[in-house]
């Protein structure tokens, strides 16, 4: 039987203060359907690299199984469909059956094969892409975030496909998604990494009743804490007095205690030696009372640099229509979006939502038809989906798009991205931490209108929490595109705006 054990493992990247993992011991078996959750930055990607072998490690990772990973890498995304899923399969092309066998699961057709990769949608590519790699049977899979791309019912059909499957880790923050799929989960934590045999809501019920009783257990220990230190502090000045008597005698200085000289110094040392152990205990018992502490996300409010609009109307379309190479895609649509409403746009996946927005915000090429406009006094924070590819410092960042550099490094700390986490360059921060960095300007730069396009894409759970609160809480001007049902149907003012293909 195929199982992948992990013994003591110990990793960071070069330049890093704490370990990723430290020590970690872990074992897998072949037929689990693992899910492999945290916040942003835990790691998890770099666990599928450390046992993909990309990385050098201390420890061991012994495994009988061979992996592969998704997304996999694409060379030419201009070749047609059948090639690029040769390519990442392996297979020949007596063996294309195989891949239509799987891709017909996923509910895609023959006829996709013979096209640029590049055409198809995102949703399309990424179910290509599992369809390639699920045709190897005897291969453990390692799949990081599949969902990204996909909308509400690619969602749905991926998560159906992989329920039929075994033996793979996957990597997600879509609750409802991971739910459906998953029988075991590795949460890595703060300060802990912990395995579960079960789905989502088992961890999460066993995560709610820890971080329950730790809260309590929070308040205690952090009273006993300061009742530590206050004694550290104490024992630190009988030491010093102690040590002032000894000295004062040492020289033949006058005490202030009618005592015995020899007898006095004796018993000076006496005191020092026991306040020092005193110390050393009671700071030790601060340092693991505070570890106790550490597993604990504290969630903090988020703020928004929201402005209110002096105007009513914010923005007007009138009949319009975008297009891409020539082709007009959605059927005319118009509307009148007002101060305080909340709009989103629905529609699947590769259907031209950004084109919509890009179009919107000023892209003329993009504008086939029908007018949009802007009313003259609003200031628009647009979040875009092309945040993958950040590099540069944070500094040289917040400066080209004249934020405050501590004011954003604080909305950071606010989304659980910690400060010992920042690499000199913004290229090496795990996909939620990029999305963060482009998340908090958006938060920090003034604004009374906020264009967003899937904002919560690569969040985790928590944050996507936060900015729901801080939403409902500002109640912002805005036009959004995302996939969370959950999310769209608690913020959204209007009822989606539904665009439809152009006939
Ligand atoms: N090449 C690298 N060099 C230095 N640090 C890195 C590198 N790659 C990742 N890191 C850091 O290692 C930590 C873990 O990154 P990783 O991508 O594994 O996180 P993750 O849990 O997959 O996050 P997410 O949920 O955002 O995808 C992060 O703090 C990240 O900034």
């Amino acid at each position: 039987m195929g199982t992948i054990q992990i013994k003591n493992l110990s990793f960071r990247y070069d330049g890093m203060v704490n370990h990723i993992f430290d020590q970690f011991s872990l074992s897998i078996d072949e037929s689990w359907k693992l899910g492999l959750i945290g916040r942003n930055g835990r790691g998890k990607t770099t666990f599928l690299n450390l046992l993909l072998g990309k990385y050098p490690y201390h420890g061991e990772i012994q495994s009988n199984l061979r992996f592969n990973y998704f997304p996999q890498p694409i060379t030419d995304f201009t070749k047609n469909v059948v090639d690029v899923l040769m390519d990442v399969s392996g297979l020949n092309e007596s063996e294309v059956w195989k891949i239509q066998l799987e891709m017909d699961q996923l509910g895609l057709t023959d006829d996709l094969l013979s096209r640029p990769f590049s055409t198809l949608s995102p949703g399309e590519q990424t179910k290509a892409l599992l369809a390639a790699m699920f045709t190897d049977k005897e291969t453990f899979q390692l799949i990081d975030e599949p969902t990204n791309h996909l909308d509400i019912a690619g969602r749905q059909v991926v998560a159906s496909y992989l329920k039929s499957k075994r033996g793979f880790i996957v990597v997600s923050h879509d609750r409802y998604f991971i739910d459906q799929v998953i029988d075991h989960v590795l949460s890595i934590d703060r300060a802990k990494i912990q395995l579960f045999d079960g789905n989502y809501d088992t961890w999460q019920r066993e995560f709610d009743r820890e971080n329950l009783s730790e809260k309590n257990e929070k308040a205690h220990l952090q009273t006993e804490i300061k009742r530590l230190s206050a004694t550290a502090s104490q024992v630190k000045q009988w030491a010093g007095n102690a040590e002032n008597k000894k000295s004062k005698k040492a020289y033949g200085g006058q005490s202030n205690v009618n005592l015995d000289k020899g007898f006095l110094g004796h018993k000076a040392a006496k005191v020092m030696k026991r306040s020092k152990s005193t110390l050393k205990r009671t700071e030790s018992a601060i340092d693991e009372k505070k570890s106790l502490l550490r597993n604990i996300d504290d969630v903090v409010p988020l703020t928004l640099n929201y402005k209110q609009p002096h105007q009513d109307h914010i923005l007007l379309l009138n009949d319009f229509q975008v297009q891409r190479n020539h082709n007009i895609l959605n059927e005319p649509i118009t509307f009148d979006l007002t101060k305080d409403q909340r709009l989103v746009f629905e529609g699947p996946n590769g259907f031209g939502k950004t084109t919509m927005i890009k179009a919107i915000l000023g892209e003329k090429r993009l504008i086939a038809r029908g007018s949009s406009s802007f009313s003259k006094t609003v200031k628009v924070s647009y979040l875009t989906q092309e945040f993958e590819t950040l590099s540069g410092s944070i500094e040289a960042y917040a400066k080209h798009h004249d934020v405050e550099l501590p004011v954003s490094l604080n909305m950071l700390k606010k989304l659980g991205f910690e400060r010992s986490a920042f690499t000199e360059d913004l290229s090496e921060l795990s996909m939620g931490q990029k999305r963060k960095v482009s998340l908090a300007r958006s938060l920090c730069e003034p604004a009374n209108f906020y264009i967003w396009d899937e904002p919560l894409n690569y969040l985790d759970v928590i944050t996507r929490r936060q900015i729901q609160k801080l939403i409902l809480k500002v109640k912002p001007t805005m036009l959004l595109i995302d996939h969370d049902r959950d999310f769209v149907d608690a913020i959204a003012t209007e009822p989606p705006i539904e665009l439809k293909k152009y006939r």
